[in-house]
């Protein structure tokens, strides 16, 4: 990929190609003119100063604890429900355009007193943004007959459904590093109430140098032991001892696992756990020196199950197809190699098998468009991949 045109060809290839995103959290994917808005009506009403915040979110490069701090400011920013809705709606539309066909979004729910917010009422806030989404076809239900569980546009014109991209929505539910074991119990039981809405699994998350696997460990069990999935932000930080109890807890994905020592990559290979590799998350908030350092490299070379992910679109300032792209470039990947991974990541949905298979028939379909559109299909091996997503059936 030297010559200026492979590039282009490359960038465009990742970007037309259907994608799966399965890590990434609804606050961290605000867009920048989203938030400037809402700081904005915040300074103006006197309860921040505008100057300051606008520094922090314009600023590029964070610290893993700068990321933190900003969350925090997230939090004031997006506190009411109208708000969190309006973010649901635009962040499912980002990801739609730039042909993610399956979203897996997690979220915190939150209490938040003054607003008249429970965790339930914030999680009422985010579906009534994903049905408030009008220019898709927005899914986010294994019912999806049951007309309640579709965006409003796909309820009202459904003459012009076959027109419209569709995007299947999924929901995890997030327990903050900093809550209790009562709290992150609160978490998974709202979220077994939800599972209608498309709830379908457990994340943790948060600050990986606050808080004990301990304190979380009941609630996930419990979530477990009732069918829900869970996927943990795991070796953010070099932590052996957690490190360890949480592999040996065979989560059904784990998060960044930037600090795994070989024993602990040995365990997760013959536990086939899948890892959610977030490249530019990895690299903004310093975890490695240089990207071509990270792990992604040797266990794509080791076929251990993986899937490109975002993280934080709106703090990384990326997209899926970005990271498609530098993976590409930093790791010499063709065309082929991409969509590979792209398809892979079917197998890696927390959704089920319904949704599974309605994937596999769109990468099948989106590889017949593509065959067209890039008459080089053939010599990239694009008739491979369609041949593996047979297979898969
Ligand atoms: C940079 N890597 C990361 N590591 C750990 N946790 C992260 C994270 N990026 C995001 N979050 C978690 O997601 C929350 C924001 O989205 P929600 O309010 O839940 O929608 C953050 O407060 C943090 O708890
Ligand atoms: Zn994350």
């Amino acid at each position: 990929m030297e010559r200026g045109g492979d590039v282009a060809e490359m960038k465009e290839w990742c970007r037309s190609i259907p994608k799966i995103e399965l890590h990434a959290h609804l606050n961290g994917c605000i867009r920048d003119s989203t938030l400037l808005e809402l700081a904005k009506v915040l300074g103006e009403k006197g309860i921040i100063n505008f100057a300051d915040v606008e520094h922090v979110i314009r600023k590029c490069g964070r610290s893993l604890s700068e990321c933190f701090q900003l969350f925090d400011l997230f939090h004031i920013l997006a506190t009411d429900h109208g708000t969190i809705s309006r973010i649901t709606k635009e962040v499912v539309e980002d990801f739609a355009a730039d042909e993610v066909v399956y979203l897996e979004l997690r979220t915190t729910p939150k209490n938040n007193e003054t607003k008249g917010m429970t965790k339930r009422s914030y999680m009422k806030a985010v579906i009534d943004g994903l049905r408030s989404v009008d220019a898709l076809n927005v899914l986010f239900s294994n019912s999806s007959e049951r007309t309640e569980n579709i965006s409003r546009s796909t309820q009202n014109n459904y003459a012009n459904c076959m027109e419209r991209k569709t995007i299947y929505i999924r929901l995890l539910l997030s327990i903050d590093r900093r809550e209790t074991t009562i709290a992150a119990m609160e978490t998974v039981c709202l979220a077994l109430e939800m599972r209608e809405f498309g709830v379908v699994g457990i994340d943790l998350s948060g600050n990986p140098i606050v808080g004990e696997w301990n304190t979380f460990l009941p609630a996930l069990k419990y979530a477990k032991e009732q069918g829900l999935s869970v996927t943990l932000h795991c070796g953010e930080v070099s932590n052996k001892k957690e490190i360890q109890e949480m592999l040996d807890f065979v989560p059904e994905r784990i998060g960044h696992a930037c600090f795994l020592d070989k024993d602990d990559w040995e365990k997760a290979r013959v536990l086939h756990i899948p890892v959610e590799i977030c490249l530019t998350s990895n690299l903004r908030t310093e975890r490695l020196s240089t990207i071509d350092l990270h792990h992604f490299a040797n266990l794509h070379k080791g076929n251990h199950p993986l899937v490109l992910c975002t993280d934080d679109t709106g703090l990384f300032s990326t997209t899926l197809s970005n990271e498609y792209y530098l993976a590409a470039a930093t790791f010499g990947l063709d065309q082929k190699d991409v969509l590979r991974l792209a398809t892979n990541a079917i197998e890696f949905v927390f959704g089920g098998s319904e949704v599974k298979k309605a994937l596999r028939g769109i990468f099948g379909d989106s590889a017949r468009k593509l065959a067209e559109v890039f008459p080089s299909w053939k010599s990239l091996g694009g008739e491979d991949v369609k041949l593996q997503i047979k297979s898969l059936r």
